[in-house]
């Protein structure tokens, strides 16, 4: 039933081990009970899809956040994701628990999720670069201390290369009797708004594990797992340490394709090229490709900027500068991507903003999620309150106190009062533009395409300007209702700009 192949060398980094995990129904898997620790962006999606998909394992969902379980016990779920509500309403209190109750959870499971969030260490040493592992420690203490039995357990988080061992170290220092751990990397790749397409049709399944006849079972039971719904072919096991790192190298990949484009579009401003066009004829290239090739105000998320400076790190510890080096221009190039466009309002807008209304349309990162974490509208809010605007916010899916919170965060402003008088959240697109000197749209949102502009221009203060960070609205319209607009990597009709007074210049 399973082969294994040693495909190269004796050491644990270079070994490629490959399982043939067979067809479900000839195994006699164990896997009764799943816990997973941390009810994120996440576990919560994933453990969803897991429930659905494999009606006859239990999956508890655990979190120390009372609040965010008791949101998902409720009929208002704690994240916004298309499609989430209802695999929840199918499978919650059928096999799908939501729990405070960590320790019964643990004791139960046979295989243990740890999808606790991993942030950019904000102190000591690798500040500002490395993960900050305390929360997945926090999760392998308290396996080590309650666990009962056999359990897999499986590093679902990114982390740092080697973070197994670390797991491992800390599982195995109890040495209880009749305790027995093997642990898997599994990271997961699937993208916010479009999270449970991603799990359900997943492009791959990648599962790490120990190089041992026990590290092989345990992966062949997490292969069991996914082979519900997931083709084999689909499903690609090797070592440990190669799993870890290929989760950082995909998302340093897909951050470089952005950076690659927003470089471009810079090019593109400065000579009458136009990056929509370019971004077209380059990724028709079929060794290129098209995805990620979309030019924008900068890429947000909490993953892109975190793990690859995370993966910075790795490699100036690893005594490799040059590579650390070279991806960490890959964020350089995203904070001057959205310096570039903050910069490009300010200075359209005849060099101040001081005490003008300025309305911007999307919060979140991207469209389809509530989530702000990095948004490059915090970026652009920041620049614009810097500069004595008065902002006017519309997201669809963002929580106010969210907004709030994100602007009145210590790394955006000493003056958290001055900030909260300066903006005003709306819950309709057209109240939030009206009366407003510019709009800046900094998500892509679908509405934000169909809005009525005629209607927005009359209600606005003249020149009326629009700055479209994202690409997506039909400039040519614009233009001839009378709006004076802007966007990334192409010229549009020439807006009057004033670079200091005095000195106006045509763009
Ligand atoms: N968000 C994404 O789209 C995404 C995609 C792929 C991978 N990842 C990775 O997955 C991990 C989780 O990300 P997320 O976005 O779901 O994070 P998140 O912040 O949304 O959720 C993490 C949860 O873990 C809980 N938690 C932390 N320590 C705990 C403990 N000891 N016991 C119980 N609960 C605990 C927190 O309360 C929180 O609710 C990160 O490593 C991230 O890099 C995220
Ligand atoms: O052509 C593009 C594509 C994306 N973006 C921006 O890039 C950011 C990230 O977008 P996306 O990757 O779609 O969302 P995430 O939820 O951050 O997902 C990324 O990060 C996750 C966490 O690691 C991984 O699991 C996913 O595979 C990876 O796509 C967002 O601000 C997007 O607006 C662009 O500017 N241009």
């Amino acid at each position: 039933m399973e082969s294994v192949h040693l495909i190269s060398g004796s050491q644990p980094y270079v070994n490629e081990v490959v399982f043939d995990c067979g067809m479900l129904d000839d195994k006699k898997m164990v896997i009764k009970k799943i816990c997973c620790i941390g009810a994120g962006y996440v576990g919560g999606p994933t453990c969803s899809v897991i429930a659905l998909k494999c009606p006859e394992i239990t999956v508890t969902v655990v979190d120390k956040s009372m609040d965010r379980i008791a949101q998902w016990n409720s009929d208002k779920l704690p994240i916004y994701e298309p499609g989430l509500d209802e695999v929840v309403r199918e499978c919650r209190g059928r096999n799908l628990i939501f729990s405070t109750d960590i320790e019964t959870a643990i004791k139960e499971a046979d295989l243990i999720f740890i999808s606790v969030n991993t942030p950019t260490k904000t102190f000591g040493n690798g500040k500002g670069r490395a993960a900050d592992l305390k929360y997945v420690e926090g999760a392998a203490r308290m396996i080590a201390e309650v666990a009962t039995g056999n359990k897999i357990v499986v590093e679902k988080s990114t982390v740092p290369v080697r973070a197994a061992e670390s797991i491992l170290n800390i599982l195995r220092a109890n040495n209880r009797p009749g305790v027995s751990y093997q642990i898997l990397s599994n990271p997961e790749f699937l993208a916010e708004g479009t999270a449970i397409d991603d799990l359900l049709k997943a492009d791959r399944v990648l599962i790490g594990g120990e190089d041992t006849p026990e590290g092989h079972a345990a992966v062949e039971e997490l292969c069991w797992v996914y082979e519900h719904w997931i083709s084999r072919t689909n499903i690609i096991t090797t070592n440990t340490w190669s799993s870890e790192l290929s989760k950082l190298a995909a998302n340093a990949f897909l951050a470089q394709r952005i950076s690659s484009i927003n470089s471009l579009s810079a090019v593109c401003e400065a000579t009458g090229a136009d990056i929509s066009e370019v971004a077209r004829a380059v990724g028709l290239d079929s060794r290129i490709g098209s995805k990620f090739l979309q030019a924008s105000v900068g890429f947000g998320g909490s993953c892109f900027q975190k793990d690859i400076l995370n993966l910075v790190y790795i490699c100036e510890c690893l005594n490799l500068p040059e590579v650390a080096a070279y991806w960490q221009q890959v964020i350089d190039m995203n904070e001057y991507q959205k310096s570039r466009f903050s910069t490009k309002v300010v200075e359209s807008l005849f060099n101040t903003v001081s005490g003008k209304q300025i309305t911007l349309l999307g919060f979140a990162f991207k469209k389809d999620t509530g989530d702000t974490r990095e948004s490059p509208a915090i970026h652009v809010a920041k620049t614009l309150l810097d500069e004595g605007a008065k902002l006017h916010i519309y997201d669809p899916k963002v929580e106010p106190s969210q907004i709030v919170d994100d602007l009145t965060h210590p790394s955006v402003t000493e003056e958290p009062e001055s900030v909260k008088n300066s903006i005003t959240i709306h819950s309709d697109p057209y109240t939030a533009t009206m009366g407003t000197h510019a709009i800046v749209l900094c998500t892509e949102w679908d509405e934000f395409m169909v809005l009525d502009y005629e209607r927005i221009y009359k209600g606005m203060m003249k020149p009326a300007h629009i700055f479209d960070g994202r690409k997506i609205l039909d400039h040519d319209r614009l233009i001839k209702i009378g709006f004076q607009v802007q966007t990334i990597g192409k010229r549009l009709a020439r807006p009057l700009i004033t670079r200091t007074w005095g000195s106006p210049y045509q763009a």
